[in-house]
């Protein structure tokens, strides 16, 4: 349980996800949610997924929250900044960016100057409690005391309630970004191409996506639980002279690999474009 309330600035699909994440986890009750967002269309979907409070203004939001989650796109963060530089209590209240590209040292220059700022890049799959995060905590975060919990325990709390969390070096945050931030998208492409597959050789539609998507489930389940190498684990799919090496066959003439690896170079390069500053 999560005794504080927490503040979403930016109620789209992002905040959603952690939200609706943490409410099935039990980690907070919807009381213990605000939100506050300039589009009243998102916000009232917030508010309806939900049941979280809507706040007219950042500045309510910041009196009220104890954790302020900034999940805004990159192009919004430096005006939501500067009003929240505005507000006195914002310097108490712990404050996590979920933006892409967007530094420690963005944050702080925004906020007029180092304070409890933490950067996270989770991602959507946190709505169902399978999410795959990772954090850098700023010099200014607070270490444990007596009666309180540090910055840095309260961030993994609140992320490890909907999935897994590391804590990485900031400048690892933008690859992050172009793994698993992203890659959500690049496996539901994956699972629709098989799918296709699927129903190119006869398969219902329906049948085909569920046997798709179980079948990347339970494939990433052996990597994680057996921790074999995922090579080792191919391997004991693949009889010589059989089917499945006829498939990889094909997946390398079709540069699958490669296709993937240089997603996620683009993926994080963009993410470090997205955090300079416009020109
Ligand atoms: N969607 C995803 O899978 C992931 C997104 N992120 C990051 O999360 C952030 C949000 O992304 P999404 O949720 O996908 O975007 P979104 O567009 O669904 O939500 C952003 C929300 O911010 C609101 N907004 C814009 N300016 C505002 C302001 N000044 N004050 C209050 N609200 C404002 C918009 O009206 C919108 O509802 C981005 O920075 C993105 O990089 C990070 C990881 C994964
Ligand atoms: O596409 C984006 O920019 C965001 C960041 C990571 C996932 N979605």
């Amino acid at each position: 349980m999560f005794s504080g309330k927490i503040g979403f600035i930016g109620s789209g699909q992002m905040a959603t996800a952690l939200a609706s994440g943490m409410l099935s986890a039990g980690l907070i009750q919807k009381d213990q949610l605000l939100a506050c967002d300039v589009s009243s269309v998102s916000a009232e979907k917030f508010a309806a997924v939900t049941g979280g409070q809507i706040c007219p203004s950042i500045a309510m939001l910041t009196e009220k929250a104890d954790v302020i989650f900034l999940s805004v796109k990159p192009q919004s963060m430096a005006g939501v900044l500067q009003t929240l530089s505005q507000v006195s209590t914002s310097r108490e209240k712990l404050i996590i960016s979920i933006a892409a590209g967007i530094t420690l040292a963005t944050l702080e220059a925004g906020l007029g100057g180092p304070g409890r700022i933490v950067r996270v890049m989770p991602n959507t799959p946190a709505l169902v409690g399978a999410g795959a995060s990772a954090f850098a905590l700023s010099q200014g975060t607070q270490a444990a005391s007596a009666n309180r919990p540090s910055d840095s325990q309260i961030v993994r709390q609140l992320l490890e309630t909907v999935g897994v969390a590391e804590e990485v070096p900031e400048s690892l945050m933008d690859a992050v970004t172009g793994l698993s931030g992203s890659g959500p998208a690049y496996v539901y492409q994956i699972i629709e191409a098989l799918s296709d597959g699927g129903v190119r050789v006869g398969l219902p539609r329906a049948t085909a996506t569920r046997l798709a998507a179980q079948t990347v489930l339970g494939a990433a389940q052996m990597v994680l639980s057996t921790k074999e190498h995922p090579g080792a684990l191919k391997d004991a799919v693949t009889s010589p002279g059989g089917t499945t090496i006829a498939g990889l066959h094909a997946l390398e003439s079709g540069g699958l690999r490669a296709a993937l690896m240089t997603a996620v170079v683009a993926a994080t390069q963009r993410a470090k474009e997205l955090g300079q500053p416009p020109r």
